[in-house]
């Protein structure tokens, strides 16, 4: 699949972030999925890092967007000049005898036919030859090594920027799903909510994702920390710093907390037993940025009574499992939600 001249690469388009995986190199592209646009020309400005630093600080005529919104595409068009950027970055050394690569792209398992569509569609649009889709969980248990393929229930828990996904799989197929478009996204504008009520003041999302890296946790932290935050003051208008303290982010960020782990309650009570057994001996791996928030898999093992384990780099997870299908795409089809759509469609 990967032989002759192709580059052939596997796709984890995020909300928050889009990661590319070429096979014998690993993930080679690893950018926020921000795409800069001038109003006034209509022409891209920036992709990627240099777009996202520009959120929030644009002057009129240059706008900083994410068009991917909840796991799914929000703006086509510009969706579709990110990845072929993406491409072209993961494509940089490739030889002028290079074809088109094949790509695999994850979607959330919760989506529509037309939403998926859409990302076959964009995928065609930034150069790839044949545009295949696979289902986010299916991906990330792939990418965290879960025996996907053995008669035995494995157990992932996605949480990125807009989706939660949550999935039970065996024997190469997934067996019962949640995904909830509720993920980082909705903690860092909880963050904002809880700043705007309590201190009059604010902050913009960057800020509000920065308290959750670095003072976030889910449940009471273990430890007294604090934050100095800057933001504008709704009463008078001008810039305000303060300091806000982990035990109030911690519980500003509570009942999205909480509603991620009911859908994992949930696809735990629609579990068969036997898979319920598989899962109580291997524990429920956590795999998405959102697994590094601090104490989360203590709080999901508590409120489940199941071990929890965060996967090694979990935020790469999704982008090999990708890479990985399209290697194995004869062990795949049917199975896992794979579908496919080439130049011809
Ligand atoms: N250390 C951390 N603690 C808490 N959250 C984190 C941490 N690092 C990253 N995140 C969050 O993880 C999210 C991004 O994760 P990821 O890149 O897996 O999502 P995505 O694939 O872009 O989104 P989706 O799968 O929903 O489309 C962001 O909300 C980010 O703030």
């Amino acid at each position: 699949m990967f032989g002759g001249f192709s580059r052939d690469m596997g796709i984890d388009l995020g909300t928050a972030n889009t990661l590319v995986y070429v096979k014998g190199k690993g993930v080679v592209v690893r950018e926020p999925s921000v795409v800069a646009l001038r109003t006034d020309t209509d022409t891209i400005e920036a992709v990627g890092n240099s777009a996202k630093n520009m959120i929030g600080r644009t002057p009129g005529n240059i706008v900083a967007v994410r068009p991917m919104k909840n796991g799914v595409i929000a703006d086509f068009e510009t969706t579709a000049t990110m990845m072929k950027y993406f491409i072209q970055e993961a494509q940089k050394t490739r030889s002028v005898f290079s074809r088109k690569p094949n790509v695999m792209v994850c979607v959330p398992s919760g989506i529509t036919a037309v939403e998926k569509r859409a990302v076959e569609d964009a995928t065609k649009q930034a150069g790839a030859k044949e545009a295949y889709t696979i289902e986010e969980p299916f991906a990330a248990a792939i990418g965290a090594d879960l025996p996907v393929w053995e008669p035995t229930g494995s157990m992932v828990v996605d949480i990125g920027g807009g989706t939660t996904e949550v999935a039970i799989i065996s024997l190469g197929g997934i067996v019962t799903s949640q995904s909830i478009r509720i993920a980082g996204d909705d903690i860092d504008e909880a963050i904002i909510q809880y700043v705007k009520k309590t201190y009059n003041l604010m902050i913009g999302e960057r800020t509000a994702e920065a308290l959750k890296l670095q003072i976030g946790s889910a449940g009471k932290p273990e430890e007294f920390d604090s934050m100095e935050i800057r933001g504008r003051d709704l009463l008078t208008g001008l810039p305000k710093t303060i300091d806000v303290t982990a035990e109030e982010i911690s519980s500003a960020l509570g009942d999205t907390v909480n509603q991620i782990i009911e859908a994992v309650k949930v696809t735990l009570e629609k579990t068969p037993p036997e898979l319920a057994a598989d899962i109580m001996d291997r524990g429920i791996v956590l795999t998405g940025g959102g697994a590094l928030l601090r104490n989360l898999d203590h709080v999901i093992s508590e409120e489940t009574k199941m071990p929890v384990i965060v996967a090694e780099n979990p935020m790469d997870c999704v982008a090999i499992g990708t890479g990985r299908a399209l290697e194995n795409l004869h062990l795949f089809k049917s199975k896992a939600g794979i579908t496919s759509r080439s130049r011809s469609k």
